[in-house]
């Protein structure tokens, strides 16, 4: 469960008074989620989601994660829509942390994908970094190779008692991305953490995304490897190729992948694994005292890597010429 800021009544009543959304009929923290506090607010206009913005959210960010929100949503991207109040302000403050209300989406997530799944998936990243084509706004990807090693910093002492050698094989791994990371890809907008807790379906129809709270401006192939990773592993660990040539046909209905981008595949997925292993390792070795959060595994990414290792190609992911 993921609240680690917790509001008064009293203290939300006033924050929500400034919206036109009707008073506050109830509230509840959400159990989902590791990185902000969010809660579920049914007002007398109905469902919402406010989000108070924690720990790896830097505030000078949240004017384009807004910004990206409305514009994607602008553009026919189901996705949640910031609520402005009454004096035209979508970002406010709340119990000392930024704060947000935005559209409640209808779905859920999917617990066990299917190869259906993953390919509506790649469609919509496509047609996410289709919209986000003309988003003016910039932001660098502080979680790209540039930001690993300082996350491998933080944990390295103590990697080896979650699995004996992962501190050697890591500095391993990590100055081996360091050396061959691509440059030059196609860039836009990426999504950057599209997990399947972040996609919601109703029934087999994908009806929206959400969390865009690591929405950056990188390589487009780069998203394509984190949803490989996310979504394309079964739980005993192997790779399903059917559901990343899923996925990869999806995506390429909509924008196909530059000769670049499809040699550059699997240092790409190399690279995603990693940076979920290391964020996922710091977490697990920091939990705050007294925060509602189940911190994620990181050896589930260090299996991850270590398949990535082994591949050679696009086809290795399923990429069909
Ligand atoms: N706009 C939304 N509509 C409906 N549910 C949402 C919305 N935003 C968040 N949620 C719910 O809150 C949970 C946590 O949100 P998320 O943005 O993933 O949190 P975090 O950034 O902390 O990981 C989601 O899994 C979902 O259940
Ligand atoms: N998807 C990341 C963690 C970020 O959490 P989310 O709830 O915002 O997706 C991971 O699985 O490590």
């Amino acid at each position: 469960m993921a609240v680690y800021t917790d509001v008064s009544d009293e203290e939300l009543s006033a924050f929500v008074e400034k919206y036109d959304i009707g008073g506050l009929l109830a509230a509840k923290g959400i159990a989902e989620g590791v990185e902000n506090s969010n809660y579920l607010l049914h007002a007398q206009k109905g469902f919402y989601i406010l989000t108070l913005y924690e720990k790896r959210v830097r505030e000078e960010d949240l004017p384009f994660f807004v910004g990206l929100m409305q514009h994607l949503a602008a553009g026919g991207l189901n996705c949640p829509v910031p609520v402005r109040t009454r004096d035209g302000e979508a970002l406010g403050r709340l119990a000392g942390r930024p704060a947000c209300i935005v559209t409640f989406l209808d779905g859920m997530g999917v617990r066990r994908p299917g190869v259906g799944h993953c390919m509506a998936v790649g469609e919509a990243l496509a047609r996410l970094h289709l919209a986000g084509a003309d988003f003016p706004m910039r932001r660098a990807n502080a979680l790209s190779v540039g930001g690993w090693r300082p996350l491998f910093e933080a944990a390295e002492a103590r990697a080896d008692t979650v699995t004996p050698g992962l501190r050697e094989h890591t500095a391993a791994a990590l100055a081996a991305l360091e050396r061959d990371w691509p440059t030059g890809l196609p860039e836009g907008v990426i999504h950057a953490d599209l997990f399947p807790d972040n996609v919601f379906f109703l029934g087999p129809q994908l009806s929206g995304l959400i969390d865009f709270y690591f929405a950056c401006t990188d390589a487009l192939a780069y998203d394509l490897a984190i949803g490989l990773n996310a979504w394309c592993f079964e739980n005993d660990g192997s790779y399903n190729m059917t559901k990343g040539r899923a996925m990869i046909a999806g995506y390429e209905r909509v924008r196909r992948l530059e000769p670049a981008e499809v040699e550059a595949l699997p240092t790409l997925c190399r690279g995603a694994a990693l940076r979920f292993m290391l964020t996922r390792l710091v977490d697990w070795l920091n939990v705050p005292p007294g925060a509602l959060v189940r911190p994620k595994d990181p050896l589930e990414y260090y299996r991850k890597l270590r398949f990535h290792e082994r591949a050679a190609c696009a086809s290795d992911y399923g990429r069909t010429p």
